[in-house]
């Protein structure tokens, strides 16, 4: 699918309109990153699933913001288990920023995902991070920088990469870029629409050695089990951690996830 950036939703559109304009830092980031594949396993071998939480404020599929401090939301995520965090820094849309970014990683010990869109090299330079989100679909267009050219410079600063697909084409791409973390998105970036079928089918198509993680709508513990039986190494989660609009506590939230295969369910 070729025309893949021609057939975005509206909200994506802008969205990467955005990411266009918006330049680097400017000095080069040295990442002295925590290691992920080492944070699940930790997980892992204490009987919690491996789950990435995210910080979102708000996004262009939720209604409503989460207005507590970030700093508070990630200490309460890591209590609830989560191996790791995501932060979200794009400020136009997810109300995110580099410098909730910077003082949640200093908070907390575990790995510190940074959630952009990168499209150019300049943009990796904005903030020091464990590891860092590059979206294929979006590297396809013209004028965005080469896949593999830009795995390769983020991993020089010390980022891992986390690469994220949504089709099995997307998914070798990634491999031919060299990725070792791959996400397979259930969201659908065309028409915003999840759906949980995406990982499983799309899954099939990732090597045994990658870390593989599945990300986006999911919500209940049961939902964490289907994409662990697909094959997840490791889960992102966002909306169902926040809970945009309510007042809920982001550490059961956090719980009730990382302890999906543990609990006994009725
Ligand atoms: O809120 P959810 O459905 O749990 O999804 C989290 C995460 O996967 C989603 O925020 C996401 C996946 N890929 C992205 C790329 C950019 C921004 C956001 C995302």
């Amino acid at each position: 699918m070729d025309d893949s950036v021609g057939a975005i939703a509206p909200e994506v559109a802008s969205i990467l309109a955005a990411a266009r304009e918006r330049g680097g830092g400017g000095e080069r980031v040295a990442a002295d990153a925590r290691s992920l594949p080492a944070a699940f396993e930790r997980a892992e071998s204490e009987g919690r699933v491996p789950l990435i939480a995210e910080i979102k404020p708000t996004s262009p599929t939720t209604e409503g913001a989460r207005t507590d401090d970030p700093v508070a939301l990630a200490e309460r995520m890591v209590e609830g288990g989560a191996a790791a965090l995501s932060v979200l820094t794009e400020p136009d849309h997810f109300g995110g920023s580099a410098r909730t970014l910077e003082r949640v990683r200093e908070a907390v010990d575990v790995p510190v995902l940074r959630k952009d869109f990168v499209l150019h090299e300049a943009q990796l330079d904005v903030v020091e991070a464990d590891v860092i989100l590059l979206i294929v679909r979006f590297l396809e267009a013209e004028g965005t920088d080469d896949l593999g050219d830009l795995v390769a410079a983020a991993r020089d600063r010390g980022f891992q990469v986390l690469v994220e697909t949504h089709t099995e084409a997307e998914v070798e791409r990634a491999i031919e870029a060299g990725a070792d973390i791959v996400g397979v998105n259930n969201r659908d970036l065309a028409q915003l629409e999840v759906d949980l079928g995406t990982f499983e089918r799309v899954s099939e198509a990732v090597p045994e050695s990658v870390t593989l993680i599945a990300e986006s709508g999911i919500h209940t513990p049961e939902d964490v089990r289907r994409m662990r039986r697909a094959g997840a190494d490791a889960l992102l989660v966002g909306s169902a951690i926040m809970d945009h609009g309510a007042d809920t506590d982001v550490a059961a939230n956090t719980r009730r996830l990382t302890n999906a295969e543990t609990e006994t369910q009725t």
